[in-house]
């Protein structure tokens, strides 16, 4: 059994004449301790998909099973971390952290919990801005925010839609090592949705495109055969890493023309000019 399994999923927005059907026919089967990545291009349905795994949303048809069991609605065992950060705005960094973490360790002692968001919020670099409030915040630390307060939750699997997207390439190259870190220590699970080729090869053991809607489905996965820990910087020369990219990148700009072609169509100018003009 898959720990995370996803069946002919399908999912349509709306009723009748004005329905878009924006996910068809998703299969994918995720095991424990895996990291799989999600990559698509914008306006895909990649969010929709997380909020299908994460239980916000409900397939129009086939399944989404979480261990064996039908997802119906949040739970804790899965922490997203969103793309838009959605943090409580009168409530200073650290106290947006310790709500989520009380939520997730409802009988655990006051003290400890304080211990492990100031843990989290280290972690993300933000001690210095502990007490500010979002409104305070760069975009970029509104992000690390979010990252903190989903895994302090200590959640069994880390869903992620494009979380570091806002940030800065130093501040993404650590969370990035942080989030894999924690993944690896803890052996979680993990399924990261991004646009960003590179950053899935690195963290992930797969990678799936999502081919572009409306009818988005999946496509073939690619392997990612790097020992790990990988190392950012050898990467570059590492052929393995090389060979993967390219097939990755030509597998996306294929899609990418097809569905140019498709959504191309022809427009003729009418043959005028103004009276008595002489080209
Ligand atoms: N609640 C909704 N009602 C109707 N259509 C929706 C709804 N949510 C999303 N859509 C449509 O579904 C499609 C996929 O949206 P989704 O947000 O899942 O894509 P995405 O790949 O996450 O996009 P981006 O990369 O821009 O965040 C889009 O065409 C969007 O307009």
């Amino acid at each position: 059994m898959a720990y995370l399994e996803l069946k002919n999923v399908n999912k349509t927005y709306g009723q009748g004449k004005g329905s878009t059907q924006v996910l068809s026919d998703i299969n994918l089967e995720i095991e424990e301790g895996e990291f799989v990545a999600i990559v698509g291009f914008t306006g895909s349905g990649k969010t929709t998909l997380v909020n299908l795994i994460n239980g916000l949303l409900e397939p129009s048809s086939g399944e989404v099973l979480f261990k064996g069991k039908p997802v119906r609605g949040t739970s804790h065992e899965r922490g997203v971390i969103f793309q838009n950060y959605s943090l409580l705005p009168w409530l200073s960094v650290g106290q947006n952290v310790y709500m989520a973490v009380k939520e997730a360790f409802p009988k655990e002692n006051k003290q400890l919990l304080h211990e492990r968001v100031k843990e989290y919020v280290d972690m993300v670099g933000l001690t210095p801005a502990y007490n500010k409030r979002p409104k305070e915040l760069s975009g970029g630390m509104r992000q690390r925010v979010a990252v903190a307060r989903a895994l302090a939750m200590n959640p069994e699997m880390i869903i992620m839609d494009e979380p570091l997207g806002a940030l800065d390439a130093l501040t993404r190259g650590n969370l990035q090592d942080e989030i894999l870190n924690i993944w690896s220590k803890n052996k979680r699970t993990a399924l990261l949705i991004t646009n960003d080729v590179d950053e899935g090869i690195y963290m992930a053991d797969r990678i799936i495109p999502l081919k572009p809607g409306p009818n988005a489905t999946l496509g073939p996965e690619f392997r990612i055969d790097i020992e790990r820990p990988r190392d950012k910087t050898e990467l570059n020369d590492n052929p393995n890493f090389k060979k993967t990219r390219n097939a990755i990148i030509e597998y996306l700009m294929d899609i990418g023309d097809q569905r140019k072609a498709i959504s191309q169509k022809e427009y003729s100018l009418p043959d005028i000019s103004p009276k008595g003009f002489v080209a």
